[in-house]
């Protein structure tokens, strides 16, 4: 079970006389409870990922709390206790390149989880095997570095990374926007596997509103740091409350409407 109370996040701004602060999360609350997909969507800078960073620990909060079964952070918790205070929350980010340290191989990075685990080194080989088969990929990638492998077999690795760390909640941040539009399908179906699987919670960062349609239980809607409407999928698309959540779904309709109409102009190939 997540619950989110009151949390606030603001960042320094300004320069080094006229010193400021942005607020870039204000007031958020919401729970979340077994093996619900909840996608949070909103324009570019609304707090997203500065929501997704607090809630594992990247970034401290500045007020509030979160809880996570008996995992409790808030505003007093600081350094290196920070991220080690939610360990039942995992995060992937949109570009596994950057997640991956390219100095190690897959078998290393994958090795991670289980060394901060203290699992006994003797199952390391077999548990990591495992991992990256239920990925969809194979024991010879063990021995490759992330610059061997494609955008979409580094998010793999990324997720079988998270996964060995046994979370109850995934957070997958933009994870399929720096991918072939060919591989985003086979990312999200293998998340949806893999929470199906191990009864996790899903947290979807998203801009793409026609695939949260289709995966999401909730649908969060953020604006400037606030959330603007939270509620199930079916209320969200088919009976917006708040004014930006029908512009959001407007433009939507618009886009695949202007999608639908070039894919009718494309020629015909005999
Ligand atoms: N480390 C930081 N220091 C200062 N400001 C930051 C920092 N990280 C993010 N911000 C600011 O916080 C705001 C929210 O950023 P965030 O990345 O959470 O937005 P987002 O909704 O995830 O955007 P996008 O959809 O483009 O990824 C933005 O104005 C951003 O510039």
């Amino acid at each position: 079970m997540l619950e989110v109370k009151n949390v606030n996040k603001s960042y320094p701004s300004g320069n080094l006389f006229k010193k400021r602060n942005i607020d870039v999360l204000q007031d958020i609350s919401f729970r979340m409870r077994g093996q619900e997909t909840l996608c949070i969507v909103g324009e570019s800078g609304c707090g997203k990922t500065t929501l997704g960073k607090c809630l594992v620990g990247l970034e401290k909060i500045d007020s509030g709390v979160i809880k996570a079964g008996n995992d409790i952070l808030n505003s007093s918790i600081s350094g290196t206790k920070l991220s080690a205070a939610i360990s039942r929350i995992q995060i992937i980010f949109q570009n596994p390149d950057m997640s991956l340290n390219p100095k190690k191989s897959i078998y290393q990075i994958l090795a991670e989880p289980l060394i901060l685990q203290k699992s006994p080194k003797q199952e390391f080989k077999k548990i990591i095997v495992d991992a990256i088969e239920s990925v969809g990929m194979y024991e010879k990638h063990l021995s490759y570095y992330p610059h061997q492998l494609s955008g979409g077999q580094n998010q793999r690795i990324a997720i079988a990374r998270s996964i060995l760390m046994a979370p109850d909640i995934l957070i997958a941040d933009e994870v399929t926007s720096a991918l072939d539009v060919s591989v985003q399908a086979h990312i999200v179906q293998l998340l949806m596997k893999v929470k199906k699987e191990m009864s996790m919670t899903l947290i979807f960062i998203s801009h793409d509103l026609a695939l949260v349609k289709r995966i999401a239980d909730r649908v969060m809607v953020m604006k400037d740091g606030r959330i603007v409407e939270l509620d199930h999928t079916s209320d969200i698309f088919l009976n917006p409350k708040h004014e930006y959540t029908r512009t959001l779904v407007d433009n939507m309709k618009k886009v695949s409407l202007i999608s639908n109409f070039k894919q009718l102009e494309k020629p015909v190939l005999a």
